[in-house]
């Protein structure tokens, strides 16, 4: 079993969790910018973290990375053909679609209002966010550059945006109530404390890949 402190903390990071502050990463290939990603989605309170893959292939955890943030997320592996009516399923669920893409048209990402629910989009180093789902954006949003080069790693960039969402929720007193219901606080928390204890006894030894939920295979 777990001691007491060790499930406050669980209570007080599911009290602080935002559901309807979700990642979508598109064309991902980097194992070591998924975990990145991980790590900073957890640090704002980001629940759900979806990715597809170019080769729809599975992409690796470091935990040297994620320093165990993988382990308080939601991670979930989706299908490149489900992409679309993924996208328009949670339009239809009230998310405004954030997508990050380098051009002209984008906004400041300070510009946009994060404290609505909100699905933030972001590409690879080569392709960026697939045509597809730009298309399906409600909102594009670029990150001002003033050097030589033209981008960020897309770590870094997911990193500033969240935090930029962070700041807007903190202001509305976002992060003081608790967004999830208490059946579901409760179903997650009963699934973190179950993972948490058998993690603790096998050192940590759970395969990393039965923490990932597939979508569309
Ligand atoms: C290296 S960039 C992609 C460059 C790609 N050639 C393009 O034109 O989209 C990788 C990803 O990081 C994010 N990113 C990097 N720099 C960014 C910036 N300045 N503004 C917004 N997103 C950025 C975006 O999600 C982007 O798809």
């Amino acid at each position: 079993m777990l001691n007491e402190k060790r499930i406050t903390r669980i209570d007080d990071v599911l009290s602080k969790k935002q559901p309807d502050l979700q990642v979508m990463l598109d064309n991902l290939y980097s194992s070591q910018n998924l975990s990145a990603i991980i790590r900073s989605a957890d640090a704002v309170g980001v629940l759900d973290v979806y990715y597809a893959t170019k080769e729809d292939a599975s992409v690796r955890i470091h935990k040297t990375i994620t320093q165990g943030a993988h382990r308080w997320t939601h991670r979930y592996r989706m299908h490149n053909d489900h992409k679309v009516s993924f996208i328009k399923e949670k339009k239809t669920q009230g998310f405004q679609v954030v997508v990050t893409h380098l051009e002209e048209q984008a906004v400041s990402f300070r510009e946009v209002d994060y404290t609505k629910p909100t699905l933030l989009v972001m590409g690879n180093e080569k392709e960026g966010v697939s045509s597809e789902i730009v298309k399906l954006a409600d909102e594009i949003i670029i990150i001002p550059m003033q050097g030589m080069v033209q981008s960020l790693n897309v770590s870094v960039a997911t990193g500033l945006i969240l935090y930029e969402a962070q700041r807007q929720r903190e202001l509305s007193g976002r992060y003081n109530a608790s967004s999830l219901t208490s059946e579901k606080k409760e179903e997650i928390k009963a699934a973190w404390v179950y993972r948490d204890t058998i993690a603790r006894k096998s050192k940590g030894q759970i395969p990393i890949i039965l923490e990932e939920k597939i979508i569309g295979f």
